[in-house]
């Protein structure tokens, strides 16, 4: 939430400057205030945990928010009950006439194949272009940032020669950027992909600006305020014990997978591991949150490609 200042009062102009939001009372007194409406279009196959972790975090702000949970509308999900889906999902078809303040499109286990390969791809563009017109700001969460910053920007993905997995430190490369207000200068995020975003094909687009970067596992929070979105390629969402989860998974099937890094006390995967993200990841989707507050149309009916900026 924004703290009102007077506009001459010092802190005004130094608060700005670091990113804090600030309001003089002006402002102040023509603020409306109605809850938020927040999609999620939910990829990901465990879908109950996914929708855990970002209700997790898009509810603890101050704000109301009420969720909306989408799914693709041909696609039959496997491994979540149908009667879930059923009782708590609506396809993207019912739901594209409605705008949204917010949407989250989330990562899926499809990193391998190429996007046209994806049988709901023709369907994810539709979602895509429909962001322009019917939501306000739009976050794209690895497979899913991927996807979206393909889309509109061509840039490739890239397979990887071993899986990025573990909790990697990244650079904030940003420290004004109102995404990151509260930031620490480097942040651990936790990383499990098979592909990977190159930085010098990001940074060759015009009006992409990468907000988080590491050395070892490349972009990782790119913004694209032209499409009022932004990408992220890593999992601040993961629960403390998700990466655990899929190191079991793969290393019970057999498959060649190192032990995720920097995640176990002492990259020991019989210890229990740490939580040493959470911090940051509230922060991050509180000031999206926050962000979509103070930008966002109060006539819903706005929401769209006028509202940009
Ligand atoms: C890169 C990122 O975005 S990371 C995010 C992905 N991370 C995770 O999903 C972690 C949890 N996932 C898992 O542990 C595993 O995926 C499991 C155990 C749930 C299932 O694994 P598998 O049996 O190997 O794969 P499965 O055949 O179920 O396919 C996985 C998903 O991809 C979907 N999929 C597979 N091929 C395609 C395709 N061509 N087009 C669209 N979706 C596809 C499947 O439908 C399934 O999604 P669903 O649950 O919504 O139906
Ligand atoms: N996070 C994913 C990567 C696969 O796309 C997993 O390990 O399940």
């Amino acid at each position: 939430m924004p703290i009102t200042l007077p506009e001459n009062l010092p802190a005004y102009s130094v608060l700005s400057r670091e990113g804090v939001m600030v309001m003089d009372d002006s402002r102040a007194a023509i603020q409306d205030i109605r809850p938020l409406t927040i999609g999620l279009l939910n990829l990901m196959p465990k879908k109950i945990q996914t929708e855990n972790q970002f209700a997790r975090l898009i509810g603890a702000t101050p704000l109301q928010i009420n969720l909306k949970l989408i799914r693709m509308t041909e696609h039959l999900t496997k491994n979540t009950a149908a009667e879930h889906m059923e009782e708590f999902y609506r396809p993207f078809q019912d739901v594209k006439d409605e705008k949204l303040d917010g949407l989250i499109i989330t990562g899926a286990p499809i990193e391998h194949l190429p996007f046209e390969e994806v049988t709901y791809w023709d369907e994810l563009c539709e979602v895509f272009e429909w962001t322009q017109t019917n939501v306000h700001s739009t976050f794209g969460v690895c497979w899913g940032g991927m996807a979206m910053i393909n889309y509109f920007h061509g840039v490739p993905k890239h397979m990887l020669d071993a899986k990025a997995f573990g909790c990697f430190r990244h650079r904030n490369l940003a420290p004004a950027s109102p995404y990151l207000r509260g930031f620490s200068d480097d942040v651990l995020i936790p990383v499990s992909r098979w592909t990977e975003m190159r930085a010098p094909e990001v940074d060759a687009v015009p009006g992409l600006t990468t907000l988080l970067g590491s050395n070892e596992v490349g972009p990782c929070l790119v913004e694209d305020p032209a499409h009022r979105a932004l990408y992220i390629f890593n999992h601040f969402e993961y629960d403390s014990g998700t990466l655990k989860e899929e190191y079991d998974r793969d290393a019970q099937s057999g498959k060649p997978i190192k032990v995720p890094v920097n995640y176990y006390p002492g990259d020991d995967p019989t210890q229990q591991p740490m939580n040493r993200w959470r911090s940051h990841a509230h922060l991050l989707y509180g000031n999206w949150i926050n962000e979509i507050y103070q930008t966002t149309p109060y006539d819903t009916a706005k929401i769209g490609a006028s509202s940009a900026g």
